[in-house]
């Protein structure tokens, strides 16, 4: 966040002297032949330092590095200032350049450690006594809808950063949920996304959340507009709309302006970025679905993260470990892609959340300072839940022609325990087995060996695994609020201290503006064929096609 590029760092140099000469040497099979300490050197235990207990394993053993790799990309850590820069995140410093905003999420799950002066972050308390008061209200059917009758749905409207987050903890935390409240998200402009969800709401039952950073975002605003004409369309009087609309802003004008009272309005500011709310009031969601204590164990499970990452040693540090290793295929393997492959069915939201947390904020191409970047920045983030990937795209990581990094992340202990946990037995089984078959593979010696001596020369060497392919292991002993918040917030900083290394500036997300623009002007000539003006060839096309074409 330095904005200096990247390359002009001496460890950026020695990296690529490194890459060039180590490269062919860096071969999983030999490092862990010739080091029996291997797994013990790399691999570190979380161990949160206060707050609710959260443990966990990092195993990144299995990384084509060794020591003088791992002590050089943390020299690049060190000269790119991360701890500098960390410190000025955590105190409040407008790193967010082009926006001049200060950078807390950290601040909405400090619990009162931490001094950081500024607006608003005195007022996270009362927020979160507000939700404190309002889910269990909600939840003992203390509170009452427009009929008398107490809520048993809720609908989030939001987008982006306004509903991957409380997607992904609800499904995560699922174990933890209140089983006869159901919770539906609606972020698509697409009408069939609220179309469809209405048709399982009572709006006598039906409390609507509407969750907008800005509340002038499109999507979000129309859909709210749609479901309250729908909520209306039966309790006719406007002034039931209090009773089932609650906003989730930090544009109390425009909140009010959409007819929800300010009594029902869950703050929160302009340092929360979209993809960092989930702590904040945009967390309502998952407090209603979890309860507010389980809401309270997520952030200070991220909390003690949070405080891991701004005090441990740089060589024990999880994010900035993990941040260094994805550096060093990002920007010298010429890894494009970095997949998350949680063996945990609950986690499966967990890569689609990522693809906002980590290409949003680093998937940009100049530096803070304004210099077009030579090197690569953010990876593209995909992945699902194991072991359906397996079945699916695992053909292509274990022999294709792509260096694709893996995190592979696993409970030790299953919620569902069914069958004596043989399931859970399976599924571990596969964790441990798809990081060691990409990383040893399998020799055409071994294929021969187990093929027999008339085995046809095409077959053999379609069977053989050329493995060194790396990946990172995460393992917990069980998915509960304070781990996930940990894992969340480990991630967060990761993102965070590779944006500082490439110098870009990881909070803001200009590369979504033009699109709506050109969105805003196409959707006022729509109605006639002659009102299509000032487009290329090919949109004009596309939009005569439709105009042909449309029933409505
Ligand atoms: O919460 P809102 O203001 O409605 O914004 C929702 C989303 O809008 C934009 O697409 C931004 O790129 C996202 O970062 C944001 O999360």
């Amino acid at each position: 966040m330095s904005g200096r590029l990247a390359t002009e760092y001496t460890a950026w140099k020695k990296l690529q002297q490194l890459y060039d000469s180590e490269k062919t040497k860096l071969v999983l099979r030999d490092l862990f032949s010739r080091d029996s300490e291997r797994f013990a050197k790399f691999s570190r235990e979380y161990v949160s330092s206060d707050g609710p207990s959260v443990t966990f394993l990092l195993d990144f053993s299995k990384n084509l590095v060794d020591e003088n790799v791992l002590s050089t990309l943390l020299e690049l850590v060190r000269e790119a200032q991360l701890e500098s820069y960390r410190e000025k995140m955590f105190s409040g410093e407008h790193i967010n350049t082009s926006e001049d905003r200060a950078v807390l999420h950290v601040a909405l799950r400090n619990f009162n450690d931490w001094q950081i002066g500024e607006p608003g972050v005195n007022d996270v308390s009362g927020v979160l006594a507000h939700i404190k008061e309002f889910t269990e209200a909600v939840r003992s059917g203390a509170w009452k809808g427009h009929t008398g009758k107490a809520i048993n749905t809720i609908v989030n409207i939001g987008i982006g950063g306004s509903d991957l987050g409380p997607v992904m903890v609800t499904e995560a935390l699922k174990p933890y949920s209140k089983r006869d409240l159901k919770a539906h998200f609606v972020s698509n402009i697409d009408g069939t996304h609220l179309a469809e969800t209405l048709l399982e709401c009572d709006p006598e039952t039906t409390l609507f959340i509407i969750a907008s950073k800005t509340f002038t975002t499109q999507e979000t605003i129309t859909n709210a507009t749609s479901a309250r004409d729908w909520f209306l369309s039966s309790a006719k009087d406007k002034a039931h709309v209090a009773k089932h609309f609650v906003a989730l802003s930090t544009n109390t004008k425009a909140v009010t302006e959409f007819g929800i009272s300010s009594q029902n309005m869950f703050q929160f500011w302009d340092w929360v970025g979209g993809r960092y709310s989930l702590w904040s009031a945009i967390g309502l969601s998952i407090a209603l679905v979890i309860g507010y204590d389980n809401f309270e164990l997520l952030l200070k499970g991220a909390h003690g993260m949070d405080k891991h990452f701004r005090t441990a040693p740089l060589e024990q540090n999880l994010p900035v470990l993990l941040a260094a290793i994805g550096i060093w295929y990002n920007d010298f393997y010429g890894a494009q892609t970095h997949a998350l492959l949680p063996y945990d069915q609950y986690l499966h939201k967990f890569a689609d959340y990522f693809q906002q947390g980590d290409m949003e904020s680093n998937g940009k191409s100049v530096t803070k300072g304004g210099q077009r970047v030579d090197y690569e920045t953010g990876p593209i983030i995909w992945g699902a839940a194991g072991t359906n990937g397996q079945h699916s795209f695992y053909q292509l990581v274990h022999q294709g022609t792509k260096l694709i990094p893996c995190d592979f992340l696993a409970p030790a202990t299953t919620h569902n325990p069914i069958a004596n946990s043989k399931h859970h037995r399976i599924l571990l089984s596969n964790f441990f087995a798809q990081p060691e078959a990409l990383a040893f593979g399998k020799t055409e010696e071994e294929v021969r060996k187990e093929l027999g001596p008339n085995a046809s020369e095409p077959l053999v060497k379609s069977k053989v695994f050329v493995g060194n392919r790396p990946s990172n292991s995460i393992l917990f002993p069980i998915l509960d609020p304070q781990t996930l918040g940990a894992l969340i917030a480990l991630y967060e900083h990761k993102i965070f201290t590779q944006g500082v290394i490439w110098g870009v500036n990881s909070f803001d997300q200009m590369g979504v503006e033009l699109g709506k623009v050109l969105a805003k002007n196409i959707l006022s000539q729509l109605e006639k064929p002659q009102d299509v003006t000032g487009h290329d060839s090919s949109t004009t096309g596309l939009i005569h096609y439709y105009q042909k074409h449309r029933k409505e």
